[in-house]
């Protein structure tokens, strides 16, 4: 059953332009924002309502309770965040909430669908851009129905790699982030950049615009989409310990390929994080 989550796949495509439209119409009004787990980790009345209409059209059209959700805003009040070998959907309604709010016109709609624990497809529209990224697991990955292919660049000095900062700002976390980045910087390589949005930052990867994209902090809805974008456009993904990528473990280096990626593993200062799929402990 070569095809049997075309559908799906398609169906994605179309919910995540949708879910763009209303961020879009949504960033031309006044914004409220609330903070989740602190301060900076912002939320907006948006991220919940596209939540709210990505997961009832995809129930509406697979039905109640043959698959499985998670999502940004749901597991934020609550909901378990565990990947089992269900049908899957993994969703960031507004990924890069921050440049949302601040109009820094980097705003991605990101949902991957995962089979047995693996990523079968993943849609990143980036609204403000009006792109659409998108990828299925061996039938390539593309940007507005275009193929699009990770950078051939061997040579670090030749690369430009993204970083972010995350939300965690505690002393010790900072430190580690700089120290990274200035390590990496001083290789030297062509530059730093960020967009502010994991997801859009690994269509980066994927469209050759960069080498290699690194995070310790991200969420399995931040980069789900995005990894099988990357592998399908020819890159590849590692823990940031050089072992293999795991979508809940909050850590991971994207990037176009191995001697990119070895070398930003060597300079990566590792911080400890909970992984997305850890027991709740209740205070
Ligand atoms: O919370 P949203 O969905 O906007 O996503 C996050 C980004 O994707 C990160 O790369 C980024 O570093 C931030 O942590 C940001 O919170
Ligand atoms: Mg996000």
């Amino acid at each position: 059953m070569a095809d049997q989550w075309q559908e799906a796949y398609d169906f994605a495509v179309q919910v995540a332009r949708a879910a763009g439209a209303v961020i879009r119409k949504a960033g031309e009004e006044e914004i409220k924002v609330q903070t989740k787990s602190c301060t900076v980790d912002l939320v907006t009345k948006t991220d919940e309502r596209v939540e709210k209409i990505i997961i009832g059209s995809l129930k509406e059209q697979f039905g109640e309770g043959t698959h499985c959700f998670i999502g940004e805003e749901s597991v934020s009040k609550g909901q378990p965040c565990i990947l089992t070998d269900k049908p899957t959907w993994i969703i960031d309604p507004v990924d890069g909430t921050t440049n949302f709010v601040h109009g820094f016109p980097f705003v991605a709609v990101s949902i991957a669908f995962a089979v047995n624990k693996e990523i079968e497809f993943g849609v990143v529209y980036s609204c403000m851009e009006d792109k659409m990224y998108k990828a299925r697991k061996g039938q390539g990955a593309f940007c507005d129905d275009e193929p699009i292919q990770v950078s051939d660049v061997k040579d670090i000095h030749k690369s430009i790699i993204i970083c972010e900062h995350g939300t965690d700002r505690s002393p010790e976390t900072v430190q580690k982030i700089f120290s990274t980045q200035k390590k990496i910087l001083c290789i030297p390589v062509h530059g730093l950049r960020g967009s502010g949005t994991a997801a859009t930052n690994m269509c980066l990867v994927a469209c050759g615009a960069v080498e290699a994209f690194f995070e310790i902090g991200i969420h399995c809805w931040d980069i789900a989409a995005g990894a099988v974008i990357v592998r399908e456009a020819g890159g590849l993904l590692l823990d940031v310990d050089g072992g293999p990528f795991d979508v809940m473990s909050r850590r991971m280096v994207s990037g176009n390929n191995m001697v990119i990626v070895n070398r930003i593993i060597k300079e990566i200062e590792i911080f400890d994080t909970v992984r997305d799929d850890a027991p709740i402990v209740k205070k």
